[in-house]
């Protein structure tokens, strides 16, 4: 299970959690200006946008899970397994496959509009990068900080649809998760009051009963309900600390710990990792399962008119500040 969401302050913050049971070995990613990206079936482009991203580099190649832009775009790309069905090649369409999905939006798109531009003339295609990594059942939020969207390509055709909670989780399909929202309306950072009936004398006896009945285990709809409460009540200052401190906040809200989530005998999804983008200053934040210390790349840090890819590997280990 993944969580992505997105966060504004001063400035637009967009991040995700990767849950999973293993790392495909993941690097954030810097690609520059002038790195030639080869897609499969639209050629080279030798300069576009710089991106800076969590990926999984193959020989030179970066496959990224999510990322932002120079313009200050995001796209993060999280499972849809058994609904993502991808489109056939057409000599009509400008024809990307799944596994470079976001390099070609985030090349060539400073917002969200222009992306949707990108949206309507292609068709997503679901030809592996090679043998030894098949095509991903993905769908992906794009967002900038005027808005988001959703994309699902199904049976039935690539849907893009609005995203105003700036959340996305996993199954089922996004309109099913916006419609299940529906069940939490009554929910409130409010203490409640007794509207269950006049004739018993019902009161409140702990703080927080206002959200009693927001869900807390690891489903995707649960996920889904319980990120967006908080991020749609999340409070903080405007300064990039206390944005970053809230926005990690908001992603704890559906952190995985090992052991509540079995996906095979002994095999453990969790929460890899966490990513916040502040997607105005090109800084790719990120803590993961074993170190809660905030690691920080800043693109504008390397050569963006560059042509050769800047790789940090994860600092995985645990960083405890002693004080005696
Ligand atoms: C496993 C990741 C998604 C995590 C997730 O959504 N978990 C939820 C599980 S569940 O639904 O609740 O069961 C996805 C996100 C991005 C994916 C990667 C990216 O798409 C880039 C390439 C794409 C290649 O086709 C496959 C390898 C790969 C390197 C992908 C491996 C894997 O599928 C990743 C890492």
């Amino acid at each position: 299970m993944c969580t992505a969401a997105t966060y504004k302050t001063k400035d637009f913050y967009f991040g995700r959690t990767l849950d999973y049971e293993f790392s495909y070995g993941d690097e954030v990613t810097v690609t520059p200006r002038k790195y030639p990206f080869q897609f499969r079936y639209m050629g080279e482009k030798k300069s576009h946008y710089a991106i800076i991203g969590m990926a999984h580099v193959v020989g030179d190649y970066p496959l990224y899970y999510d990322g932002i832009n120079e313009k200050g775009v995001g796209m993060a790309g999280l499972n849809f397994v058994g609904n993502a069905v991808y489109q056939e090649v057409s000599d009509d369409r400008e024809n990307v496959a799944q596994y470079e999905f976001i390099p070609w939006i985030l090349t060539q798109s400073a917002s969200v509009k222009e992306a949707r531009e990108l949206l309507g003339k292609m068709n997503l295609v679901g030809t592996p990068f090679n043998e030894k990594l098949p095509s991903a059942g993905l769908h992906w939020i794009i967002a900038d900080k005027e808005k988001a969207i959703t994309v699902e390509c199904m049976a039935d055709g690539l849907h893009i649809y609005d995203n105003p909670v700036g959340v996305l989780t996993n199954n089922p399909p996004f309109e099913t998760q916006m419609f299940l929202l529906n069940n939490y309306m009554n929910l409130s950072e409010k203490q409640p009051e007794n509207h269950f009936s006049e004739k018993l004398p019902l009161k409140t006896y702990s703080r927080g009963m206002g959200a009693f009945g927001l869900p807390g285990d690891l489903s995707s709809a649960s996920r889904f309900a319980k990120v967006a409460f908080t991020k749609m009540h999340a409070i903080s200052g405007e300064g990039e600390a206390e944005s970053v401190s809230q926005f990690f906040h908001i992603l704890g809200s559906v952190d995985q710990q090992r052991g509540c989530c079995e996906v095979a005998e002994g095999k453990y999804e969790i929460t890899l990792y966490t990513s916040c983008c502040n997607a105005d200053r090109g800084i790719y934040y990120y803590t993961t399962y074993d170190n809660h210390q905030i690691t920080a790349v800043d693109m504008h840090h390397e050569d963006l008119d560059g042509s050769s890819l800047s790789l940090y590997p994860l600092v995985t280990g645990e960083q405890i500040r002693w004080v005696n």
